[in-house]
């Protein structure tokens, strides 16, 4: 087996063969195609997978990320904002991002280095800008909340609201154990967790004449001008029509549901984050999708055989798990149901090997491998597998 970044690495220009694979951004959007192109046919290759389609490229290869974050440094008397704990691929890093949110980041960053906002500033762990590419929220994540920082915080709410910066709203999350993980450490009680400095607690995506709400504490793509081509393709690949019935797995607030699903007989999401689950069905309310039904689960063999209605007509599944893949059991039991296609989405390409041979070994084979560059800058691919019954 190789890996997905030995291709890469094997593919780049020589004269990158020395710089970290985050360089791909300084390499002209077409160059960086056709580095992904060679090096992902090769991973295919090399795993035994058939040959890939085209990449699909990115409407926006550069200043294309609806998400970026800064970690809060206060070292030696000084504060900045900086990429990470090394911040070395900064120089990498930053052409991703929309200068809209360098300019937001510069503005928090003046404030939080004046003396008056010292305390603030030893509190602060991360800063986290998300949206769309019209409005931002600013998330502050602290590891104290005490009177004092609370304070200061509003005023800085108060200050970032009447910036011209688009930032329509802003909010705390409070993560004592000051994790890496910048959303996602384990959350301590409740009302401490989160508290809104001003502004609404949801952001919005437009797909087509639809508006979709979701938490901003909630999963979303990162990219957001790749969202009508992934909605574009999985509806070309998995074909959901009025005969079917679909499965939407690892749904988040129910994007796919929404933006491909609509022609199904009717759709099932499935997804562990209560408040995502609860937009998605608020969505189906608000757009009148009656034959929509979104229900909150951690997705493992065990879900998928006790809490999933067996399907009543032939059903289409679309996956779209994390990174790490699927849980043990996951495909078995999904196969048992036979369902007619399945499009099974990988943000991690190294999964794919493993993914696919368990497919096989449940007589699902490959129909076509579709990649869609969704991170264009970095060494990772967004890949479709449509399965079909052997
Ligand atoms: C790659 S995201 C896709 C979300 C959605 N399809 C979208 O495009 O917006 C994966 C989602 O799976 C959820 N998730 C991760 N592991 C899960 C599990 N075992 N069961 C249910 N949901 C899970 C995450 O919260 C996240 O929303």
């Amino acid at each position: 087996m190789i890996l997905f970044a030995k291709a890469l690495r094997e593919a780049m220009p020589k004269e990158f063969s020395s710089l970290p694979l985050l360089s791909l951004s300084l390499l002209d959007y077409k160059d960086e195609l056709v580095v992904k192109q060679k090096a992902f046919a090769h991973f295919c290759k090399e795993n035994g997978l058939q040959e890939p389609e085209e990449i699909v490229a990115s409407p926006l290869p550069r200043g294309y990320r609806t998400t970026t974050k800064r970690r809060a440094i206060f070292d030696d008397g000084e504060f900045y904002l900086s990429f990470g704990e090394d911040d070395e691929s900064s120089e990498y890093a930053e052409p991703l991002e929309p200068a809209e949110h360098l300019a937001i980041y510069k503005f928090i960053e003046g404030y939080l280095k004046k003396p008056a906002f010292k305390t603030l500033a030893e509190a602060m762990n991360w800063v986290i800008i998300r949206g769309n590419y019209k409005r931002r929220s600013v998330i502050f994540n602290v590891s104290e909340m005490n009177a004092f920082v609370v304070r200061k915080l509003k005023l800085m709410g108060e200050h970032l609201n009447a910036a011209n910066l688009g930032v329509f709203s802003a909010h705390v999350y409070f993560d004592p154990t000051r994790s890496d993980y910048y959303l996602e450490a384990v959350r301590p009680a409740d009302a401490l967790a989160f508290k809104t400095l001003f502004g609404p607690r949801d952001l919005t995506l437009d797909i087509g004449s639809c508006r979709l709400k979701y938490p901003v504490t909630g999963f979303s793509q990162i990219n957001e001008s790749q969202i009508p081509n992934l909605l574009k393709n999985a509806a070309e690949l998995l074909q959901p029509n009025s005969e079917t019935e679909m499965l939407d797995l690892y749904c988040g607030y129910g994007l796919f549901t929404f933006g491909m699903g609509s022609n199904a007989k009717s759709t099932f999401g499935v997804e562990w984050e209560g408040p995502s689950i609860e937009f998605a069905k608020n969505s189906a309310r608000f757009l009148k999708k009656q034959n929509a039904r979104f229900v909150a689960g951690r997705i493992d063999a065990n879900f998928v055989e006790k809490n999933i209605p067996k399907a009543r007509d032939l059903e289409v599944i679309l996956l779209d798990p994390p990174r790490k893949g699927v849980e043990p059991g996951v495909i078995a039991a999904l196969a048992k149901r036979k369902p007619e296609r399945v499009l099974h989405i990988f943000c991690g390409t190294d999964e794919i090997p493993r993914s696919l041979n368990q497919w096989r070994l449940a007589h699902y084979r490959v129909e076509k491998i579709l990649p869609l560059d969704l991170f264009p800058g970095t060494p990772h691919l967004e890949t479709m597998v449509l399965l079909v019954n052997s």
